[in-house]
């Protein structure tokens, strides 16, 4: 990660990526999706012109989820044991960009708010093509608009990156983009203060 990210295709086996995919549709169709925020707890904003995405949390209440669950916490390990990055507990939730939604340049922490360490990204699509957009748009110079690295939103796909530095983008889709976004946080719990907040 010496460019403080990573992009591995086909990191995830296809029957899992299905079964994910499965899910995030049934539970979309009960309802249980929501419109996506920017900024956490008293933060809380929905600003169309950020992002138009809908999520809904994992909750491990299922075996695909427990699966996920389990190869996330391997990729934990080997990041902690290799990077020291600290890694400590994961949130992740279900996305699903409806054609025409994106999510504006961002961040996804900032220095001491949130505890978001590594951002990870895993796609569910099935028989994407680069005609439907929804690339993510990465910078890893933050200071240079020069942009050098789009990854196709592919199912099985799972990108990471350091989430306090690098800049990225989700560019309009144009069919139904489904990815399920985490973050690993670290500990950072003191007597005066539950982090992360629960
Ligand atoms: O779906 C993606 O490619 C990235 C999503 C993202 O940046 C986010 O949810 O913070
Ligand atoms: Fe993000």
């Amino acid at each position: 990660m010496a460019r403080h990210y990573a992009v591995m295709p086909g990191y995830f086996p296809t029957p899992l990526i299905r079964a994910l995919r499965r899910e995030a549709l049934l539970r979309d169709a009960r309802g249980e999706f929501q419109e996506a925020g920017i900024g956490r707890r008293e933060d809380h904003q929905h600003d169309q012109r950020v992002r138009r995405d809908r999520t809904c949390w994992l909750n491990g209440s299922t075996l695909a989820q427990c699966r996920l669950q389990e190869e996330l916490e391997q990729l934990r390990l080997a990041v902690n044991r290799e990077l020291f990055l600290g890694l400590f507990d994961l949130e992740a939730h279900f996305a699903i960009y409806d054609p025409g939604a994106f999510y504006r340049r961002h961040l996804d922490a900032f220095r001491g708010n949130s505890g978001r360490v590594l951002s990870v990204v895993l796609y569910l699509n099935q028989n994407w093509n680069s005609d439907l957009g929804g690339r993510l748009r990465l910078w890893p110079k933050p200071h240079s608009r020069v942009v050098d690295t789009e990854v196709e939103p592919l199912g099985g796909t799972l990108v990471c990156f350091l989430s306090e530095h690098i800049p990225h983008e989700v560019l309009e889709a144009q069919a139904q983009r489904i990815s399920i976004a985490g973050w690993f946080r670290c500990n950072n719990t003191t007597a005066e203060r539950l982090d992360p907040p629960r």
